[in-house]
C-alpha cells in the first residue's frame, strides 16, 4: 500500500535549511562582490570597462556551464558533500582574488568563484526536498531564492566600506572567511536526509549520465521548467548585473542616486514577491504556468511602456518597471517546482541543473547582446551611448521573451497531458488547488 506523504517537515529541517540558505546567500554575496569594486578593480589591474565586464560574463558562463555537471554530482555524492566543496572553492577563489596582482590571475580566480557559486544552489533545493513535506516545498523553495538574493544587497554597502577602509586584499580575504564559517557549519549541521548524514547515488558512468540526463530532459515538465526559468529572470538579471545603472542614467536621464534607488527597489520587490508566489504555487499547482504567462506578459508590457514613452519615462513608471521585472526573479523558481513534480528524487539534481541553466543562458545572451547593439548604434569607438541606442538595445529582450513564450506554451500542453497520462487521478487529487 502507498504511504501518504508526510504532512510536516522532519525535526531539524529548519536548522539544515538555515545553514544551507546561509551558504547560498554567501555564494550570491561572492557572485555580486565585484559589482561595487569596479573602480578599484580598474585601478588595481589597469583594465578597461570591457575587460571589467568580462569578469561578469565569464562568471555567468561558468555558472551556466556548470549546472548540469553539478546536478549530476549532487545525484551522485549528495548535497552535503557538493555544498561543502562549493563553500571551500569559494574560500580559496575569493582569497586568490584578494591576492591576485594581474588581470589574468584575477580572471582565473573569478572563474573559480563562478564554480564555487554554481556548486551551491542545486544542493539547497535537494535538501529542501529531503527535509520538508511535499505541501511545504513550494513555499520554502520560493522563500529560499529571495533570501539568497539578500547576498547581493549585503555585498554592496559592507564591501564598499571594507574596500575603503581595509583595502583590496584584506576585504576579499575577509569575504572568503565568511564562507569558511559556512563550510564548517555545513560540515557540522547538514545531513543529506533526516535518516542519513550522506547519500550516494549510482556511479557516474557515461551510460548512467546519459540515462539520467536523457530521462530528465525527455520529461516535458523539465523542459517547461527550463523555459520558465529562461523567460522570467533575464530582465531583472540584465538590469541588476550590468546594464540597469547605465540604462537609467544615460538612457532615461535619471540621477545616479535615483538609478541606485531603482535597483534597490527591484531587490525589495524580489524579496517581497517570493512568499506570495510560493503560496500561489503551493495552492494552485495546476495554474503554475498560467501565473508565469501572466507575469511575463506584465514584464513585457511594462518595458513596452517605458521604451515607447516619448522622451524620458517618468520616475513612477520606472519604479513600476523595476517592481514588475523584479518579480520575474522569484517567478523563475516556479521552473524548479515543475522539475520537482516531473522527476523522481534520485534525478532531482540533474533536473534542477538543467532547469537552472535556462535563466543564466538567457541572461548571458542578453548582457552580451545589449553591449553589441549599444556599440553598433553608437558612432566610432565612443561609449557615450544615446537614449535611442539604449532603447534599441533593451528591445532585444522581446526576441528572448517571444522564444520563451512559444516554448512555455508548447511544453505546458505536453506537461499537462503527460501528468494526466501518468496518473489519471492527478486532476482529482489537486482539483480546486491547482498543475502546470
Ligand atoms: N531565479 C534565481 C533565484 C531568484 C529568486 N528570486 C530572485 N532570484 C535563481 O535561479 N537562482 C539560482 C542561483 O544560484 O541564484
Amino acid at each position: 500500500m502507498n504511504q501518504a506523504p508526510p504532512d510536516r517537515h522532519s525535526p531539524g529541517a529548519f536548522l539544515v535549511w538555515g545553514v544551507a540558505v546561509a551558504a547560498y546567500l554567501l555564494a550570491v554575496f561572492h557572485r555580486s562582490s565585484l559589482a561595487v569594486a569596479g573602480l578599484a578593480a580598474s585601478e588595481r589591474f589597469d583594465i578597461s570597462a570591457s575587460q571589467l565586464a568580462t569578469f561578469t560574463m565569464l562568471q555567468l558562463l561558468v555558472y551556466a556551464g556548470m549546472q548540469v555537471p553539478v546536478g549530476l554530482l549532487v545525484d551522485r555524492f549528495g548535497p552535503r558533500a557538493v555544498m561543502l566543496a562549493g563553500s571551500t572553492v569559494l574560500v580559496l577563489a575569493q582569497t586568490g582574488f584578494g591576492f591576485a596582482n594581474s588581470y589574468e590571475l584575477a580572471v582565473l580566480a573569478r572563474i573559480f568563484v563562478g564554480i564555487g557559486d554554481a556548486l551551491t544552489f542545486v544542493c539547497v533545493l535537494r535538501l529542501i526536498n529531503a527535509w520538508f513535506a511535499p505541501r511545504q516545498i513550494p513555499l520554502i523553495t520560493q522563500i529560499t531564492g529571495p533570501i539568497g538574493q539578500i547576498g547581493a544587497i549585503v555585498a554592496a554597502a559592507p564591501m564598499t566600506y571594507a574596500l575603503g577602509t581595509l583595502g583590496w586584499t584584506r576585504s576579499y580575504v575577509l569575504a572568503a572567511a565568511l564562507s569558511l564559517v559556512a563550510a564548517i557549519a555545513v560540515l557540522i549541521a547538514v545531513r543529506d536526509e533526516p535518516s542519513r548524514r550522506t547519500v550516494r547515488g549510482p556511479a557516474l558512468s557515461w551510460s548512467n549520465i546519459k540515462s539520467s540526463l536523457g530521462a530528465s530532459w525527455s520529461h516535458p515538465g523539465t523542459r517547461l521548467g527550463f523555459w520558465i526559468h529562461f523567460t522570467t529572470q533575464f530582465s531583472s538579471n540584465g538590469l541588476g548585473l550590468l546594464w540597469g545603472f547605465p540604462f537609467f542614467v544615460r538612457g532615461e536621464n535619471t540621477s545616479e542616486g535615483f538609478a541606485n534607488l531603482l535597483l534597490t527597489v527591484m531587490v525589495l520587490a524580489v524579496i517581497a514577491a517570493g512568499p506570495l508566489l510560493g503560496w500561489f504555487v503551493g495552492t494552485y499547482q495546476w495554474h503554475r504556468s498560467t501565473l508565469v504567462l501572466v507575469l511575463v506578459w506584465s514584464i513585457m508590457l511594462a518595458w513596452a511602456v517605458v521604451l515607447l514613452w516619448p522622451g524620458d519615462a517618468p520616475g513612477w513608471m520606472l519604479v513600476i518597471l523595476v517592481v514588475v521585472a523584479g518579480v520575474g526573479g522569484p517567478a523563475s523558481m516556479i521552473g524548479f517546482d515543475l522539475g520537482r513534480t516531473s522527476n523522481p528524487v534520485e534525478r532531482l539534481g540533474s533536473a534542477t541543473g538543467l532547469i537552472n541553466q535556462g535563466g543564466f543562458v538567457a541572461s548571458l545572451v542578453l548582457v552580451v547582446a545589449i553591449g553589441i547593439i549599444l556599440d553598433a548604434a553608437t558612432p566610432g569607438s565612443s561609449a557615450a551611448y544615446t537614449p535611442e541606442a539604449f532603447k534599441l538595445a533593451m528591445s532585444f529582450q522581446y526576441v528572448l521573451w517571444i522564444l520563451g513564450l512559444v516554448q512555455i506554451w508548447r511544453y505546458r500542453r505536453k506537461t499537462r497531458a503527460r501528468l494526466l497520462r501518468d496518473d489519471p487521478d492527478y486532476w482529482g487529487q489537486i482539483s480546486g488547488r491547482g498543475l502546470s
